[in-house]
């Protein structure tokens, strides 16, 4: 990616965004922008806020302070409009587990209002991008981790979304599994633009030209791959560390 965040239209915005329970802040003013056409990463220590930050995006829960808005959409107040252009893939996958890929598929279609000829060939063409065709008929609780991915990815894409909000798309895969979809995301990021959630640092280092980090509901880190690695002395283990051990006392802007 050649063109620098600053010069891109913003896709993806959190501005301010916070969660709380109770007294407890699963996310606390949360602020940064995704531009047409990146992948960034949005990494974070397991309970850092990763999950809450991207629901408040999606619209999926309201945040108790800030905005959200995709493609300029306000998601509490525009949510229709902003998720034409979204597509999410949940932290737990897949929705309706006990029906089959093809009956789902058919069942969002049929929600979103498209044509029987529009509704065949964007099945056709997300089963194509997900490689589902062996698993079409089955139903989708009983097909393996790696499938019920690709099932939740091929529920994101069935739109044509120019945005996708992926949580943990690599979650509880094995190494060929993690390999086909990186490979599906490196693709569909040439025409999309991507947030996707992930606590592997190999995944950032793949994958993303840009990070967004969060610990402890806080942003600490906002920028590129090769900025996180100097905050560890040349090594992302250590700046992992590092930027996890005391929220409060990070810089969040990027070196
Ligand atoms: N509905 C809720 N009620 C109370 N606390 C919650 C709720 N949802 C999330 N939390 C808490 O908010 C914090 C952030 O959770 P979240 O799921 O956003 O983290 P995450 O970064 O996605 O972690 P993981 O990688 O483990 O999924 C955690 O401490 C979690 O227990």
């Amino acid at each position: 990616m050649t063109i620098q965040n600053e010069s891109r239209r913003p896709m993806i915005e959190a501005i301010g965004l916070s969660k709380f329970y109770g007294p407890f802040a699963a996310a606390r003013d949360v602020t940064f922008s995704v531009g047409e056409g990146e992948l960034v990463a949005f990494l974070g220590p397991n309970g850092a806020g990763k999950s809450t930050t991207m629901k408040m995006l999606t619209g999926y829960i309201a945040a108790s302070e800030g905005e959200a808005r995709i493609a300029g959409h306000n998601m509490m107040e525009d949510r229709i409009e902003g998720s034409r252009r979204l597509g999410y893939l949940p932290e737990n996958g897949p929705l309706y587990p006990e029906m089959t890929p093809f009956a789902m598929l058919s069942f969002f279609a049929e929600a979103r209002g498209m044509t029987a000829a529009r509704k065949k060939d964007r099945i056709e063409a997300v089963v194509d991008i997900c490689d589902l065709s062996s698993v079409i008929y089955k139903p989708t609780s009983k097909l393996s981790k790696g499938f019920k991915q690709r099932v939740g990815m091929s529920q994101a894409l069935l739109h044509e979304p120019d945005v996708l909000i992926l949580d943990e798309p690599t979650a509880g895969l094995d190494p060929n599994q993690i390999r086909g979809v990186r490979a599906t995301m490196k693709k569909l990021s040439e025409t999309k633009t991507i947030l996707l959630s992930t606590h592997i640092l190999q995944e950032v280092e793949a994958m993303a030209d840009r990070v967004v980090m969060i610990n402890e509901g806080r942003l600490v880190y906002d920028g590129d791959v090769e900025g996180l690695r100097k905050r560890g002395d040349n090594d992302l283990d250590e700046a992992f560390y590092s930027l996890t051990q005391d929220a409060t006392a990070q810089d969040a802007t990027a070196s």
